[in-house]
């Protein structure tokens, strides 16, 4: 580590590094807030030039040298990284390292691994530089006008860093939508399982949209008019309300509904593919998170999809009688599946916290999540109160209020698999939500046949309904029961 330059250079109190979408707009966000002057730093001098003329009024402090960043910073230094997850992440901490000093602060805002922060965490601490991984949503305008923030890191970083981030991020109902979540990866890893969450919400929207057009014939812009109306209900979210922007959206150079040519391949960056591997290795089957990252993987295979297409199956079309009763069923459906996204994630949560000794509040992430983020929506009011009447909820989906919706909601969401499994239309999400809903709900469950299947070619044990212990049958012998 270097000594930086000299105070007198250091003209401002935060900066950040990292100026594509996402740090150049969280850049002109703290540079808005009175008092900030922000340091702003890219690999590639392009960017914050351009940063930099395109907003005068921001009075950016713009450096071309990690060197120069450190030394236009007040200390202790405060930076916030905005670049792409994994390789870059640590290149630039590493670069970051060699000119801070013990007691600044590093602060990751991209979409890391949590595994990753907790390393890098360890890593940095060793050199008495503070480190925070802090998950940040809400996209483009949410990084400019305020984003849903969850930080991890130490309690003593937190101190410094609170009253920034409270300034900068999205406020619900008079409160910022920031909370210190946890120690070390815990911030990024209540980001991965929002990210998780999103993936759910946008695949089951999707599929309430396939549904519907297919049931109903319904153009786009019709169904634009639904989830419109929608919006004004239990399921006001923004994620239905940028749907029905999209679909009502017309393409430029046919005319065709932009839908209907943008191509059918969904990306993805990664971390859904987290949630879902890391809820593997905690034993927590979040099932609908789960199918709506598989069905962009699916969705991008088209070599498989072509192989796959001339394969006997349905027509895709369903047959509807009552539109307006279909129309209701879908959503109402909808409503139970996100339900049970929303309880897999917070479970989820509930579980990497007490394997990592995270001690999180899961009403205060609810909390943070109603404005500012990708998922903001009406029903984390319900979630929040959910945890606040029962702060050790086993299941969200068996609080009162979910509980309600779900019995309310069943019978519609059945007819609806019901009717996309007997027309042929892929609604994995639906379907997998409520296979758990009823997994869960089961008395008795087949795992009870799976257990004697394991101990019989395994001799893995089985436990009884009548008697504790572990026991195993003499499969190969006389077929005896004997103590395990
Ligand atoms: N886009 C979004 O909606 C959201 C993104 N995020 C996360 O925020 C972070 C930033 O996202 P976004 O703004 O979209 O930008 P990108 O994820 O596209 O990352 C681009 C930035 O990373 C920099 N970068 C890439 N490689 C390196 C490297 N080896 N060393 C130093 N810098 C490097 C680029 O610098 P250069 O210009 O020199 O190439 C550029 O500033 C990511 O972690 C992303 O996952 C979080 C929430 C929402
Ligand atoms: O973090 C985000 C929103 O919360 C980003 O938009 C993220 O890139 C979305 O993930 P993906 O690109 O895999 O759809």
């Amino acid at each position: 580590m270097n000594e930086g330059a000299s105070v007198t250079e250091a003209a401002a109190n935060i900066g950040v590094v990292g100026l594509a979408v996402m740090g150049a707009n969280l850049s002109r966000n703290l540079a808005s807030r009175e008092g900030n002057t922000v340091a702003v730093f890219n690999r590639s001098p392009q960017r914050t030039e351009a940063l930099v003329a395109a907003h005068p009024e921001a009075g950016f402090v713009p450096a071309f040298s990690y060197a120069e960043f450190a030394a236009s910073l007040q200390k202790p230094r405060t930076a916030i990284i905005m670049v792409q997850a994994g390789a870059a992440t640590d290149a630039t901490i590493d670069a970051l390292v060699e000119v801070f000093e013990p007691g600044d602060i590093i602060v990751d805002g991209g979409n890391a691994y949590f595994p990753d922060t907790i390393r890098r965490e360890r890593a940095v601490r060793a050199t008495g530089i503070n480190f925070v991984g802090a998950g940040i949503s809400g996209g483009e305008e949410g990084a400019l006008n305020g984003p849903s923030i969850m930080p991890g890191g130490s309690d003593e970083a937190w101190r410094t860093l609170g009253p920034i981030l409270r300034s900068i991020a999205a406020v619900a109902e008079g409160e910022p939508c920031v909370t210190h979540v946890g120690h070390d990866g815990a911030g990024h890893f209540v980001k991965m399982v929002h990210n998780g969450i999103e993936y759910a919400d946008m695949q089951l929207i999707a599929e309430a949209y396939d549904l519907i057009r297919r049931g109903t014939g319904k153009s786009p812009a019709e169904i634009a008019d639904i989830f419109a109306e929608w919006n004004r209900g239990e399921l006001e979210s923004y994620l239905i309300e940028i749907t029905a922007e999209v679909l009502r959206q017309n393409d430029a150079a046919t005319g065709e509904p932009l839908v209907d040519v943008i191509l059918d391949q969904a990306g993805a960056k990664g971390t859904g593919a987290w949630t879902v591997q890391t809820a593997l290795a905690l034993g927590v089957p979040v099932s609908g998170i789960a199918e709506a990252t598989f069905a962009r993987s699916l969705s991008s295979h088209p070599e498989q999809r072509a192989a796959a297409a001339e394969l006997p199956g349905p027509a895709r079309a369903i047959a509807v009688d009552d539109e307006a009763a279909f129309i209701e069923d879908v959503r109402q459906a909808l409503y139970a599946s996100k339900i049970v996204a929303y309880s897999q994630g917070f479970d989820e949560i509930r579980a990497g916290a007490a394997e990592y000794g995270w001690t999180i509040d899961l009403g205060a992430i609810a909390r943070i999540w109603r404005a500012g983020c990708i998922i903001r929506a009406q029903f984390l009011n319900r979630i929040a109160d959910a945890y606040a009447a029962d702060a050790d909820l086993a299941l969200l989906m068996g609080a009162p209020y979910f509980a309600d919706a779900l019995a309310r909601g069943q019978e519609a969401w059945r007819r609806v698999v019901v009717h996309a499994t007997a027309a042929g239309i892929p609604a994995p999400a639906f379907s997998s939500s409520l296979a758990y809903y009823d997994g869960l709900r089961a008395e008795r469950l087949p795992a009870a046949l799976v257990q004697g299947q394991r101990d019989f070619f395994g001799a893995h044990t089985y436990r009884r309904i009548d008697r504790e212990g572990a026991f195993h049958t003499l499969w190969s012998g006389d077929r005896s029961e004997i103590p395990a």
